[in-house]
């Protein structure tokens, strides 16, 4: 899997940005609402125009239409189209991957058994609870096996029980695709559970965490949080 490159991007929300994913890494985004966190997915799902350059791995994806670009996006508000069934919201992504019709079906059918949501196939949005209406949204992420998955506060709405038990679910199904990963959370213990790093973002400047400030390998200078 391609690691994710942002080159001085940027927009009227965000200042110029760069920011680099290893592949396989998993990056949350914190930060305070309003601080742009949605619109830094949004550019990289190539549905907000900006400044700068977007890489995965080497290929460019500046310029290149959102369902050409080999990524999964769980908006906020997941976006299940309610005149849909579950199945029909996964089917929907793979009109444009020249699959057969067959090969649809099969992958619509296991990408909703590895979600835990196949039994819900044939129901609308709109008759689902809210944790699996998130597992939907999630299985509709992933139907396309893509390279880099962009997840906007993905586990929101739930209780702290089915919360903590999709942050494993989840954990445990990227890793062993070795999927690429920005996560945008409000919750310090979601993005622990979920990343490898945490980045904030705060009035559109983003801001790398330091897990080890310099004061802690130095006796004699202090870092600025000390
Ligand atoms: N379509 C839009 N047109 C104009 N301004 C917008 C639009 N969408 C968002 N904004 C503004 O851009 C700024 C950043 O919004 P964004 O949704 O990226 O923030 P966020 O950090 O994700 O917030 P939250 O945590 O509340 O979801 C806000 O000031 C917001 O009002």
């Amino acid at each position: 899997m391609p690691g994710l490159r942002l080159e001085s991007v940027g927009n009227a929300v965000l200042a110029p940005l760069d920011l680099t994913l290893a592949p396989g890494e998993a990056v949350a985004v914190l930060g305070p609402s309003g601080a742009g966190k949605s619109t830094l997915l949004r550019i990289v799902a190539g549905l907000l125009p900006h400044r700068g350059r977007v890489f995965l791995g080497n290929e460019p994806m500046t310029g290149r239409a959102p369902h050409r670009r080999p990524i999964g996006y769980m908006s906020q508000d997941l976006h299940l189209f309610p005149h849909l069934s579950v199945a029909g919201n996964l089917h929907l992504p793979l009109l444009f991957t020249g699959l057969s019709r067959a090969e649809r079906t099969a992958r619509v059918a296991q990408t909703l058994k590895t979600c835990a949501i196949a039994h819900r196939a044939t129901r609308r949005p709109a008759h689902l609870s809210g944790g699996e209406r998130q597992r939907a949204a999630l299985a509709r992420a992933l139907v396309r096996g893509p390279r880099l998955l962009l997840l906007d506060e993905p586990f929101s709405s739930l209780d702290p029980t089915t919360r903590r038990t999709l942050w494993r679910e989840f954990d445990t199904l990227r890793r062993a695709a070795g999927m690429t990963a920005l996560i945008v959370t409000h919750d310090p213990e979601e993005a622990a559970a979920l990343a490898d790093r945490t980045v904030t973002l705060r009035a559109g400047e983003l801001h790398e965490e330091r897990t080890t400030p310099p004061c802690f390998s130095s006796t004699t200078r202090r870092c600025a949080a000390c």
